[in-house]
């Protein structure tokens, strides 16, 4: 893949102001700045202190723009790149109060007013939804910089830093390892995770995280919804865009004049706050500098922003950088250090190129492809070059030992391209057989986690594995209670796939159909079977129903609301009752019956244990010694054998028989489940109770709101008539606003974060952290 350059672009945003400043002039281009110090300020700003004007050019220089024009200029082909395969990222940059939060937040009551952030999300979702060709799945996160920290503020504990690490990775490029990551299926939904943050004012990065799924031969032209088809559309590429704000450089002048201005007795804080900004903006400055003068080191591992950064600044990125300044005469000093850095920023280069997905599946079929178009390519030029001796000979142990490690090395991007075989199609072919035999392996790997899983929900309840059963294995046969003669012995083995309920299929475990025979069926009570068995794994509505995705089911895309809802609807309606009832019912069945199964299974491993100790006393097992015996005892042996071997039958007939209407019972539960889920969602989308529920609720919440709340409701549900493309915008606003009444939104994440900092304030203060 040719990697493109491209310079990272950089524009101005001046902050309106009513001062007739004439020290600061914009070219009629709209490229150009110049700043002209005054003569009577005697200010030293020059670096020979001489100089008294300064001329600066960048990708363009906005005065008085609006948000829409902020967009359109600045971030509007970021976004489209995104969608193309590309990461981006774009950042604000500048001095306190200039501008920066307004230009990538914006003023969030005032949807016109609205920043690059929501405009970027609306942007990629509308984008997501007009295309055919494509699919797309979309996560977001998002991550607070604050005194060096790192803080996912998307968490199930956002003032958990633990475990987070900036990490490089050749196909990934810079991530964050252990920051969460939501999957969001719409405008709204991503909107809602971003208010979530909103309230934290440091250095920000939101993370979209875009992956591309297109389809694979059989997949095409066949485009129904997302979930069901993944199947046959393969991973293709995952790109990401990064979302940054609040990136300032305060100086101490400027420390001073915010505690003044706030009164805060505490200078210190105010100004230890300032130093640490300082401290990663000069690490931000310095690789820049580094950057921009080609030095063979760059500090990006400084700091923790400029490792987040290293993309965005130097590697495969397309990068925007807006640089607000505010244009007036008492600010010059700091208008100049930006526009000094934002030139500087704009001589960096990125090299651009598509965001390919590691999925080693793709690269196994992209290297198959290219290797046939090879082998074709060299048959062709041997023929017309009259080439004659290429080495079609086997090739050694040895040799087939070093393509195993390429292999591996090229998977593991370790190898480049370059270092693959072409000069035989032999090599070429072994080239690809040592690929699949490393993906091979790491997806025995994965089975093998699978199973250690499934193990240890066998052991709350499941079939026991006698000693000497062969323990399953994939495609094998495992032969659960033959009576193995030649053995000696029974198998009590792991059920094999097809003999599974659904519920422990891990293969089929989507909408696969209960396996129970007929005959088994009928025992188990009418209330189980009847139309809930049902085969309905080619139904569009066919999910993950295991008694573990259950939960995860009901809160699946809908966040509190729809939690609510669903609780309600098993609460207080007659269907949803008598829904829920019965899947109670199911499993509590279920549970008992597990128990009977489990001490029956103990019984068997008993009877099986007692048949063992006869054969050794008897001397039929070859490996132990025979205990001497006269004619009487052997005989009373040889009768206690045979009682024994017809007690285990027994005994494993009827465990057989328990284990095959569990089976079916554990099929039925699922499907009751799963009744409950599908009955639930049409209850939601065909009497929209979720509004009723909701506005319910607010009505209750209505009471406790404050006058300057409700009116911000009121208000938002007039834009969103007003205007239909903000519905998304306004239900997100609503749904924070929501949260934040009921106390979760203050208690959840922006307490959370604010205990964990103060935490590290004091270790740092006590000299324990740096
Ligand atoms: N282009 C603009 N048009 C209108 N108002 C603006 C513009 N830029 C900034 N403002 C206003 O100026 C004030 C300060 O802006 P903002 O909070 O975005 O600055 P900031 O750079 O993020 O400051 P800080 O570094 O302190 O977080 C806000 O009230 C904002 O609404």
């Amino acid at each position: 893949m040719v990697a493109k350059k491209t310079h990272v672009k950089v524009f101005i945003r001046t902050r309106p102001t009513a001062s007739n400043f004439d020290g600061l002039k914009v070219d009629e281009d709209g490229c150009s700045v110049h700043v002209k110090l005054p003569k009577e300020s005697g200010q030293v700003l020059g670096p020979n202190n001489a100089q008294d004007s300064y001329s600066f050019k960048f990708d363009g220089v906005l005065e008085n723009a609006t948000q829409d024009t902020m967009y359109t200029t600045a971030a509007h082909e970021v976004v489209d790149s995104l969608l193309a395969g590309y990461s981006g990222c774009v950042l604000a940059y500048g001095q306190t109060a200039a501008g920066k939060t307004f230009t990538m937040a914006g003023d969030l009551h005032n949807y016109v007013h609205r920043g690059i952030i929501p405009r970027s999300i609306h942007h990629t979702f509308q984008e997501i939804d007009m295309r055919v060709d494509k699919l797309y799945k979309v996560h977001v996160s998002y991550l607070e910089i604050y005194n060096e920290q790192l803080y996912d503020l998307l968490a199930e504990n956002p003032g958990d830093s633990n475990g987070m690490a900036v990490q490089e990775d050749p196909t990934r490029g810079a991530y964050v390892r252990g920051l969460t990551l939501v999957e969001v299926k719409s405008e709204e939904e991503a909107l809602a995770q971003y208010f979530l943050g909103e309230q934290v004012p440091h250095d920000l990065l939101l993370c979209t995280l875009c992956e591309h799924y297109t389809p694979t031969p059989q997949g095409v032209g066949t485009l129904t919804p997302f979930d069901r088809l993944l199947g046959s559309w393969a991973l293709g590429l995952t790109s990401k865009l990064l979302l940054g704000g609040a990136l300032k450089p305060i100086t101490v002048h400027e420390a001073e004049s915010s505690r003044r201005a706030s009164k805060k007795p505490d200078f210190s804080q105010t100004l230890r706050e300032a130093q640490s900004i300082n401290k990663s903006l000069s690490f931000l400055e310095q690789t820049v500098t580094a950057l921009a003068r080609k030095e063979a080191h760059v500090p990006f591992r400084q700091s923790r922003l400029t490792s987040v950064l290293r993309d965005a600044l130097g590697g495969n990125c397309k990068t925007v950088m807006v640089a607000n300044i505010w244009g007036e005469p008492q600010h010059l000093e700091e208008t100049l250090s930006t526009l000094r850095f934002a030139s500087r920023v704009r001589t960096l280069t990125t090299e651009l190129s598509l965001a390919e997905s590691s999925d080693p599946a793709l690269l196994l079929r992209r290297y198959e492809r290219q290797i046939k178009e090879l082998k074709q390519e060299l048959a062709m030029r041997d023929a017309l070059s009259g080439k004659a001796r290429v080495n079609y000979d086997d090739l050694s142990d040895i040799e087939i030992r070093e393509m195993n490690q390429l292999a591996k090395d090229f998977l593991q991007g370790r190898a480049e391209v370059d270092q693959l075989p072409t000069e035989s199609i032999k090599r070429i072919k072994e080239c690809y057989k040592q690929m699949r035999a490393v993906y091979s392996a790491a997806g025995a790997e994965l089975q093998q986690q699978l199973e250690s899983a499934e193990a240890s929900l066998q052991r709350n309840g499941a079939q026991p594995r006698m000693s000497g059963s062969v323990p399953g294995t994939p495609g094998q046969n495992n032969r659960v209670g033959e009576v193995a003669e030649g053995e000696r012995g029974f198998q009590v083995g792991t059920a094999p796939q097809e003999a599974r309920p659904a519920s422990m299929s891990v293969a089929g475990g989507l909408g696969s159909p209960p396996r129970a025979p007929a005959s088994v069926v009928s025992k188990v009570p009418a209330s189980v079977s009847g139309t809930l068995l049902q085969d309905e794994s080619n139904s569009p509505k066919a999910r993950d129903t295991s008694p573990g995705a259950f939960d995860d089911l009901a809160e699946a895309h809908g966040g509190v609301d729809r939690n609510a809802a669903f609780v309600h609807f098993k609460r207080d309606t007659a269907q949803g009752q008598s829904l829920a009832a019965a899947v109670k019912e199911r499993s509590q069945q279920h549970k008992e019956l597990m128990a009977s199964v489990r001490d029956l299974g103990a019984s068997v491993n008993a009877a099986k244990a007692r048949i063992d100790e006869l054969n050794a006393t008897l001397g039929n097992k070859k490996t132990e010694t025979p205990v001497q015996a006269t004619d009487s005892e052997h005989s009373h042996l040889l009768q206690d054998l045979k009682a024994g071997k017809m007690h285990y039958r027994t005994t494993f007939d009827n465990f057989k028989e328990q284990r095959t209407t569990l089976d079916a019972l554990a099929a039925s539960l699922a499907e009751a489940k799963k009744a409950l889920i599908v009955e639930f969602d049409k209850w939601l989308a065909t009497a929209s109770p979720l509004s009723k529920f909701t506005s319910a609720k607010g009505k209750a919440d209505e009471d406790e709101l404050d006058a300057a709340e409700a009116f911000e409701r009121m208000q938002l549900t007039a834009l969103s008539a007003a205007d239909p493309d903000s519905a998304a915008y306004h239900a997100a606003r609503k749904h924070t606003s929501m949260l934040r009444m009921s106390g979760n939104f203050k208690g959840s994440k922006a307490a959370a974060v604010n205990a964990r900092r103060k935490e590290q304030e004091l270790l740092i203060n006590a000299g324990l952290k740096q």
